[in-house]
């Protein structure tokens, strides 16, 4: 990830980039994910000084508007129970096969790398524990899902890490033998009773039980920064309707899966004239949301190496981090793995093409749901 400093938009380039080759070759054969992923990689590289010409120049300038058209795939290609045509069907398979293996078709592969190994796994929430829904409040996992991760923890140290906040997170997988990571890593919570073992860590109690918990929180000092721009947000999309501001605690998601597509421009127009004052805060864009964050040295692959060394696991021949995610966001923590010293395994989870730091690839939370059984399967059989 790149962020343009001294260009005329925050906007980071958040997709690794499509090598123009095979794009000339598929643009016809990828329908979605390669032809949005040009046109957004081509505009977010501009660099047109910012002027105000109107609503939709600046937005179209900065390559808002495009890459939040290729936030989700256009619903002709995907139906509303994301069961994709026959033709989107092949195109995927060919992905499958070519690039990003079936985690689940792979799953004695990666699992004889596995062999002697520790694992440990990392969790995105959104589209990986709980599928995508209209309404981000409603997000819930399933039981079956619940019992899957809590068994997964049983044998293997655990951690969600989420763009949402810790607490929210919390709420829906109410799990306390976790690890989790909110607000895209930059609020990290052990279990009860562990440490994260960093001298900037700090044990406060949390749950009515009063039992202490170690939080590693390394955007702090943003915290007004962010509250401040949380509610000159909430008050300038008031009258759009379907906006929803989320507080991220750390961030901040102005979602627009509800907003009427002629009114996207509007929508990134107020969050613009809002953060360009903020030269301390940069935007990402997500599954039909815009993310607004402090500019730090921090994402969730940095959370995924920050938990490896608080569990004694970095560095080590031994370990083989799994990590499990479905959004851009994930991108930073699948290349960690890909490229870092923790060498691991990235997991993406889509129904649809498109490219990824990431080794495997499975469908939807429901393969997800498998490979984590599998996983459990797969450690009481070797006793
Ligand atoms: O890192 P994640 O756990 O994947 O969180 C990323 C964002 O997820 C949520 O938004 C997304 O899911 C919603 C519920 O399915 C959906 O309505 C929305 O359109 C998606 O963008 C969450 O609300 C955001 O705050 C997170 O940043």
């Amino acid at each position: 990830m790149d962020i343009k400093s001294g260009h005329s938009s925050p906007v980071m380039t958040d997709s690794p980039p499509l090598s123009s080759a095979r794009l000339t070759i598929r643009q016809n054969r990828i329908p979605y994910s390669s032809a949005a992923a040009l046109s957004q990689n081509s505009n977010l590289l501009l660099t047109v000084p910012r002027k105000k010409t109107g609503i939709l120049d600046d937005v179209k300038s900065n390559g808002w508007l495009d890459a939040m058209k290729s936030s989700s795939p256009p619903p002709t290609l995907v139906n509303k129970d994301n069961f994709s045509t026959e033709a989107t069907d092949m195109t995927y398979r060919e992905w499958m096969q070519l690039k990003y293996p079936s985690a689940l078709a792979s799953f004695e592969k990666i699992m004889s790398f596995a062999k002697g190994k520790r694992i440990a796994l990392f969790l995105d929430y959104d589209g990986t524990l709980s599928p995508i829904v209209e309404e981000p409040d409603c997000a819930y996992m399933s039981s079956a899902m619940r019992s899957a991760v809590q068994n997964v923890a049983k044998y293997f140290p655990t951690a969600i890490i989420s763009g949402r906040s810790r607490d929210k997170v919390y709420e829906f997988v109410n799990l306390s033998e976790l690890y989790y990571a909110g607000s895209h890593g930059m609020d990290i919570m052990s279990p009860a009773g562990e440490s994260l073992n960093h001298e900037h860590s700090r044990t406060v109690s949390v749950n009515e039980k009063g039992k202490d918990v170690n939080l590693f929180q390394p955007a702090s000092e943003f915290l007004p920064m962010i509250d401040k721009v949380l509610c000159s947000l909430v008050e300038s999309t008031n009258d759009i309707k379907g906006v929803k501001v989320e507080d991220n605690k750390f961030c901040i998601s102005v979602h627009y899966r509800n907003v009427e597509e002629k009114n996207w421009a509007l929508v990134a127009q107020c969050v613009d004239d809002v953060i360009r004052t903020y030269p301390k805060l940069r935007l990402t864009h997500g599954r039909k949301v815009l993310e607004i964050r402090p500019v730090i040295d921090w994402d969730k692959g940095k959370a995924v190496t920050f938990l490896l060394e608080s569990l004694g696991l970095t560095n080590c021949e031994d370990v083989l981090p799994i990590y499990v995610g479905d959004d851009r966001t994930d991108e930073d923590a699948f290349k960690v793995l890909r490229e870092g010293p923790n060498h691991g395994y990235g997991i993406l989870v889509s129904a649809v093409p498109k490219d990824s730091n990431a080794f495997y690839s499975l469908r939807d939370p429901s393969e997800v749901m498998e490979f984590l059984k599998s996983l459990v399967t797969w450690k009481r059989s070797m006793g």
